[in-house]
């Protein structure tokens, strides 16, 4: 019997990027299959977040094509890479709510991908069955109480658990993550990942996320990807590698 081959959510084939005259990254290539949560590590400044802007298709990459959920994302029309943009999430370092406005209508705002439009800005505004995707999508990371607190009465972690609740309210087939716990204290930050990594394993989302915690890339990571000046050094099964392995990115 074959193992039953799972479909390939993202890859990068060749991918180059240059900032001007200067390379940052060079011949990136791999393939991360349905439900892999792949951590992506390497240095500061070493590329990481420029590869997960090309691997969403914010910005070009300078050669090589990136395919996500199936489309190259260079030769997507718009209307093709909406529909792509609507089954990818994203959590940043910074969660990047709206301060002013109410944590419910901050997580009816991740369904401005699939519904682009003014009436999924304001909570007041939405239609009912996104409001209760939101309502529900907040229970999920336990902050059900908190739906019309307004959201820059947050502490840190509970700012980045309504940027998870916004990332997954859209059931996103792909997840981004920046660092999603980089500016938190060490016990908040532990709470965000085991959340975070139990909402999506809960739904088999593909996930890419960066960290600069070793031990949260073996622990979350099915796989390890690690960059070293933007090539790909280090590509392989979390279960197969030592803290050690992964120091020497950091050399
Ligand atoms: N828009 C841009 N224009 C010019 N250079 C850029 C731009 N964005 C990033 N860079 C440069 O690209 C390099 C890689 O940056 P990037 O943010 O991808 O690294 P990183 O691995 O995510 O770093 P960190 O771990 O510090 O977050 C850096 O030298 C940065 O200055």
């Amino acid at each position: 019997m074959f193992a039953p081959v799972l479909p390939v959510d993202i890859e990068a084939r060749a991918i180059s990027k240059t900032f001007g005259a200067v390379p940052i990254l060079t011949n990136v290539s791999f393939r991360l299959a349905r439900g892999e949560a792949t951590a992506l590590v390497g240095a500061n400044g070493t590329g990481k977040s420029t590869l997960l802007r090309c691997l969403m298709g914010l910005i070009p990459t300078s050669d090589g094509s990136v395919h996500l959920l199936g489309q190259q994302t260079n030769k997507a029309t718009v209307q093709e890479m909406r529909k792509v943009r609507a089954q990818v999430g994203l959590v940043s370092q910074k969660h990047n709510l709206v301060p002013r406005l109410s944590v419910l209508s901050n997580v009816v705002h991740g369904l401005l991908g699939k519904h682009p439009g003014l009436r999924h800005w304001s909570h007041a505004l939405a239609p009912r069955a996104s409001r209760e995707a939101a309502m529900r999508a907040l229970e999920r990371v336990g902050l059900a109480d908190f739906a019309h607190r307004r959201a820059d009465r947050l502490s840190g972690g509970q700012s980045q658990r309504v940027a998870i609740a916004r990332a997954i309210v859209g059931a996103p087939k792909v997840l981004f993550a920046d660092e999603p716990c980089a500016s938190l204290d060490p016990s908040a930050g532990e709470d965000v990942m085991e959340l975070f990594f139990r909402l999506v394993r809960d739904e088999n989302v593909t996930v890419v996320f960066t960290s600069h915690n070793i031990e949260h890339a073996l622990k979350y990571g099915d796989r390890v990807l690690g960059l070293a000046q933007g090539r790909v050094q280090l590509d392989a099964t979390a279960a197969s590698l030592k803290p050690a392995d992964l120091r020497g990115l950091y050399d």
